[in-house]
């Protein structure tokens, strides 16, 4: 029985996971489980699959846990960044699942690593914030990172174990996001309540805003190119609304193959858990005679210029990635309270990208700095552009 840390049960990866779990019994025992502020599932949860131990982020969230737990079982608590490292490293776990948002999944993925666990990482702003130090610290340490997003989820099992060495292309499929008809006028008008409604995923809201933005494209190519070990020159994007090729490779000699399902995040968080096992469980399945049709278009840089900075930052490696990732984490936050338009967001972190002094090679300490100084940068531009 595989023994697994959730951090981030509470949200949209968390939930799923929990469903893949309850649709293969004795297959998996849930030592761990971590949420922001969501005290009354977490509470749910915990009652549901009994943990050893639970985090909350913050004193008063943990309080209120504690309350809807009493009388009955309550596991070990932690709060804060440390909980989280502290479930990330319990020796009962083999597999730890990474599913908060944000560059705050960074710190208790190297902390899992460096305990020696599995990850099934969901979190891409880790490998895009800090892509050079996580790959080089799984490779000794000797543990898996076992690709959640469905992308990338693709892009290993089309792999099949072969190297980089063997690879042409890899061909990261995007949906478009709710607004790839709209044109550039367009665009200027539309607000967080449309950007939230996505045509084929039910996800949380900052990686749903960054799907309209294509900024989540970008986020992915980072992410390909850490995981899979490929210059920028072979990622190629390509918009496919229907969601039914979750990406494909292409090989040495023109073959490419492609992998395929409805849109559904327990399929790639299944196979996380089982790999290299394939199991029967609860995921629907893809009938091809139900398809009305399949459709490619490349992506339209102009509307959506988001997915240029990410390749620019990318290619420029060093702490311009996590420049790329905080102004944009703080643009969206931004947006989604209303604050900044949609057509703001790749603005505010286009003018972040172009004052920042690129450091090459950083440790941690050093993309934490970039962090926080974009960060910062970010929410004065706002300020700036909001006079
Ligand atoms: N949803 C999807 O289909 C996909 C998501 N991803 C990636 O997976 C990650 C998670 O996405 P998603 O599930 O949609 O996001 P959600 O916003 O739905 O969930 C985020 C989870 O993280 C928890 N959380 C946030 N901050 C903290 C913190 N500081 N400490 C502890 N827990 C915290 C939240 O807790 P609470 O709600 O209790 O506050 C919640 O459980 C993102 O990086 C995203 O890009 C990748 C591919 C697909
Ligand atoms: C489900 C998943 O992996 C998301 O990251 C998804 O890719 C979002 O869809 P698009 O970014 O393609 O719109
Ligand atoms: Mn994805």
């Amino acid at each position: 029985m595989k023994r697994i840390v959730i951090l981030g049960s509470t949200g949209s990866i968390g939930r799923q996971t929990l469903d893949v779990v309850r649709s293969l019994p004795g297959k998996f025992k849930i030592v761990g489980l971590a949420a922001g502020s969501n005290w009354r599932l977490l509470a749910g949860q915990i009652k549901e699959f009994g943990p050893l131990a639970a985090a909350m982020s913050g004193e008063e969230e943990l309080a209120s846990l504690k309350t809807e737990l009493a009388p009955g079982y309550i596991p070990d608590l932690y709060r804060g960044r440390e909980g989280l490292e502290t479930l990330a490293t319990m020796p009962e776990a083999d597999l730890v699942v990474v599913s908060v948002t944000g560059a705050a999944g960074i710190f208790p993925t190297i902390a899992a690593i460096c305990a020696g666990k599995d990850i099934a990482l969901a979190n891409k702003e880790t490998l895009v914030v800090a892509g050079h130090l996580v790959m080089d610290l799984s490779a000794r340490y000797k543990t898996g990172i076992l690709p959640v997003d469905s992308e990338h989820s693709a892009v290993w099992q089309c792999l099949h174990g072969l190297g980089s060495d063997q690879v042409e292309k890899i061909i990261l499929t995007a949906s478009g996001g709710p607004f790839h008809q709209l044109s550039l006028k367009e665009l200027e008008g539309v607000t967080a309540d449309m950007a939230l409604r996505h045509p084929n995923w039910n996800m949380g809201n900052k990686v749903t805003i960054d799907s309209a933005t294509l900024m989540n494209k970008g986020l992915e190519v980072i992410e390909a190119k850490w995981l899979f070990g490929v210059n920028y020159s072979k990622i190629e994007v390509v918009v496919h609304p229907q969601s039914i090729i979750h990406s494909a490779v292409e090989f040495l000699d023109g073959s490419v193959i492609a992998q395929m399902g409805l849109p559904d995040m327990r399929l790639p968080i299944q196979y996380a858990l089982t790999y290299p096992d394939r199991l029967s469980g609860a995921v629907p399945r893809l009938k091809f005679t139900d398809l009305q049709g399949l459709t490619f278009e490349p992506p339209d840089l102009e509307r959506f210029p988001s997915l240029s900075l990410a390749y620019e930052a990318g290619r420029a490696g060093g702490t311009m990635p996590a420049v790329l990732n905080a102004a944009n984490e703080v643009a969206v936050a931004s947006f989604l309270g209303g604050t900044i338009s949609f057509k703001n967001i790749p603005y505010i972190v286009e003018c972040v990208m172009e004052k920042h002094e690129l450091l090459s090679n950083p440790g941690l300490e050093e993309i934490m700095a970039a962090d926080y100084w974009a960060r910062d940068l970010a929410k004065k531009q706002i300020e700036k552009s909001l006079i």
